[in-house]
């Protein structure tokens, strides 16, 4: 955009002045305009600078001066007027060349042009207006033409001196052609000063336009300024547009580079990928090939499916018709537990109610010593599974001993339902007398004791060694059977409830095992029966323990020994100076067959049996084995008298038999185990032991009852 002229570049007003002033001006300056002026200022051409030739003395001279100076006033008009026309038309020129200009667009020109002519048209006259004028006059009278151009012609002929009329004519034509011309330059003046006025018009009009344009240039300017700050702004915003695009540029190269190595990262995961999948490809064309001969195969796999499902279909029909059968089975499978039952019943009673087993201990520690570091027993041979024969040289009257088979020389020969040899293992004893475990969940009521002399083997037999299962005595296996065979039978619809007790009777006296003394301290242990028209018998204040599994069972056991320790000072001769009696009720239920059963299964270690004469006891020991002796001889007699059917069996005679008045009446199975020690010292009471064995063997008790539960 082009800048426009400030208004100071444009010509003033004052400079411009319209041409009248200027003439005025220069009419006051110069005092020849007016002829008031004229006639003051006559003699003073130095104030006007016209050359005004000296004036005579006397009026010729005088008049010839007023002539002079009349034609100089005339020439100084003429030329003045000339002057200011030409002043005039200068500019006019100027102001006609300023206002195209100025129409052009170039006011400065204009400005400066027409200074120059008011300048060159003022200096003109101001400088020397006198020698113009007299120039002019010269210069007519030298070549001017027109209206007086004869008389000037004329005027050219140079008049005498003396010619003063044609001088005068001269000088009038001169005035006249000056008049004509003055005329004629009003004229003209009045036309510049019209021309000047339109001009002016026009300048006005060219001002207005130029404040016009000038308001114009303002608002553009404003404009200008609006849109530069505006332009600034955008020029702002537009950088900080840039940073942030820098920004956002750096950002996005440096995810550009971050995307570049997860491209290459892909690509290497691509290429591994790509390796994979075509080891996947060979594995699915493998797959494919063997999948179609698996399709192969599970089109004839269906076949064969359809064959089984119809055979699935006629096995269905097979099983219900089965399941028929194993309901009639099942009903007949009870039947025959009731008829095994009976039958394991009737081969015990075959067996006998009452049976013996016989079991010879190894020889141990010192004993192998004594025996000349052989464990062979020298006075015992074992004839058979049932038989053993007892011999000592020179010990021949023992042979004609009542009942005793022998070889003679000494050799007794006795017989019992089982003879266990030194090598008997607990589980070979076990097995022998499982049944009789069995019997007591039947319902029936069960007793198996050991007899035998001090160290013979009763509690070995009995109780064994808890801490080796091989060495596990009667007792445990016995619990662990009842708790095995509970199971079995709850498939047959049998549940079962068991208690446990456990005492001992020392010197007559029953004593709690499963209570601490002080429990006990106040408490009597007295043998009842529990219906006086039967056998069956309880003890007062005696705890009973109901148990659920083997391991209860294995607690009490050791809470027993633990009493006993604590009762002895010696546990040893306490314990085998006492009867220990374990007492488990079995009270079963079937709820398919709404059977039930109640049995007891007592298990007996003995107190050591003693012959007082060999023994030599005294005092405390005395009392103890008189007592064990009575109490044995008492379950002798007991034994004898239901043997020979007595009518009074003297079960209270004794604690011990008192107590298992019920395990050994007719309702009962009792198992004797005589324990037998091999060292040859022991031979007598060995002997004592198997007569005595010998004669519970021959018993026949009765037949054994099955205890329905009340
Ligand atoms: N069959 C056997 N095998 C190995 N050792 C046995 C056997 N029987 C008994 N014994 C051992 O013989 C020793 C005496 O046995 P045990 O204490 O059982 O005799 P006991 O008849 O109970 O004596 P007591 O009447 O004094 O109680 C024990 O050390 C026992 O370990």
């Amino acid at each position: 955009m082009s800048k426009l002229p400030s208004s100071r570049h444009l010509p003033q007003p004052s400079r411009l002045r319209p041409p009248g002033s200027a003439m005025k001006r220069l009419g006051s300056d110069s005092a020849i305009t007016s002829p008031e002026k004229r006639s003051r200022h006559s003699g003073d051409a130095d104030d006007t600078g016209i050359m005004s030739r000296p004036q005579h003395p006397g009026g010729t001279r005088g008049g010839r001066g007023s002539l002079s100076r009349s034609v100089s006033m005339a020439n100084l008009n003429s030329g003045v007027t000339r002057n200011r026309g030409m002043a005039k038309r200068n500019m006019a020129n100027s102001r006609i060349g300023a206002s195209t200009l100025n129409l052009t667009g170039r006011p400065s020109n204009i400005t400066a042009a027409s200074a120059n002519l008011v300048r060159q048209g003022a200096g003109a006259v101001s400088r020397r207006p006198g020698a113009n004028i007299t120039n002019r006059v010269n210069n007519t009278q030298d070549t001017d033409t027109g209206p007086g151009g004869d008389a000037v012609t004329k005027a050219k002929k140079k008049r005498a001196p003396w010619d003063l009329k044609g001088r005068l004519q001269d000088m009038e034509e001169l005035v006249k052609c000056s008049t004509v011309e003055r005329e004629n330059l009003l004229a003209k003046f009045n036309d510049y000063d019209s021309r000047i006025q339109s001009l002016e018009e026009e300048k006005q009009n060219l001002n207005q336009n130029l404040q016009q344009s000038h308001s114009t240039t303002q608002a553009n300017q404003e404009q200008i300024d609006a849109l530069t700050a505006k332009l600034n702004e955008e020029v702002r915003q537009r950088s900080n547009e840039r940073q942030e695009l820098e920004r956002n540029i750096e950002e996005l190269q440096s995810k550009k580079s971050s995307l570049e190595r997860r491209i290459k990262m892909l690509e290497a995961d691509l290429s591994s990928r790509e390796d994979e999948l075509a080891g996947l490809k060979a594995t699915v064309s493998n797959l494919t090939s063997v999948s179609s001969g698996l399709e192969a195969q599970l089109s004839s796999t269906k076949l064969l499916l359809n064959d089984r499902n119809k055979r699935v279909a006629d096995l269905e029909a097979e099983t219900s018709t089965q399941a028929s059968t194993i309901t009639i089975l099942e009903k007949k499978l009870l039947e025959g537990e009731t008829f095994r039952r009976k039958l394991h019943n009737q081969v015990l009673e075959l067996k006998g109610n009452i049976r013996v087993f016989c079991r010879v201990r190894p020889l141990i520690g010192e004993e192998i010593k004594n025996n000349g570091d052989s464990s062979d027993i020298h006075h015992i041979n074992f004839l058979d599974e049932r038989t053993l024969e007892l011999c000592k040289g020179g010990d021949v009257n023992s042979s004609t001993m009542s009942g005793l088979k022998g070889r003679g020389n000494g050799h007794l020969e006795f017989t019992y339902d089982k003879v266990f040899t030194p090598c008997a293992t607990q589980t070979e004893v076990f097995e022998e007398i499982s049944q009789l475990v069995q019997s007591a969940l039947d319902g029936y009521n069960v007793c198996v004791f050991a007899y035998g002399q001090t160290g013979s083997g009763k509690t070995f037999t009995m109780e064994g060694c808890p801490d080796s299962e091989e060495l596990e005595g009667v007792i445990t296996r016995t619990v662990r059977h009842v708790f095995t065979s509970m199971k079995e039978l709850k498939d047959k619809g049998w549940t079962y409830t068991v208690e446990a007790s456990f005492l001992e009777i020392y010197n007559e006296t029953i004593r709690d095992l499963l209570v601490s003394s002080k429990e006990a301290k106040n408490l009597t242990y007295d043998i009842k029966l529990v219906d006086n028209k039967k056998n069956d018998t309880y003890v007062t204040n005696l705890k009973i323990v109901p148990v659920l599994d083997e391991t209860q069972v294995h607690q009490l056991l050791r809470m027993a020994q633990q009493q006993r320790a604590v009762a002895a000072t010696n546990m040893n001769e306490h314990s085998s100076r006492s009867h220990s009696v374990f007492r488990l009720k079995l009270v079963g239920e079937n709820c398919r067959t709404s059977e039930s059963c109640e049995g007891t299964l007592n298990l007996v270690d003995l107190a050591g049996s003693e012959r007082l004469k060999e023994s030599g006891s005294e005092g405390a020991r005395l009392t103890e084995t008189q007592n064990i002796n009575r109490s044995l001889s008492n379950l002798g007699n007991v034994i004898m008298a239901l043997a020979q059917k007595q009518g009074h069996i003297p079960y209270r005679n004794s604690k011990l038999t008192h107590l298992l008045q019920n395990s050994l009446g007719g309702n009962s199975k009792t198992l004797m185990f005589v324990n037998v020690s091999p060292v040859d010292l022991c031979y007598s009471e060995t002997l004592n032991s198997l007569r005595f064995a010998t004669k519970v063997n021959q018993c026949h008790i009765g037949t054994a009852i099955k205890q329905v539960k009340k």
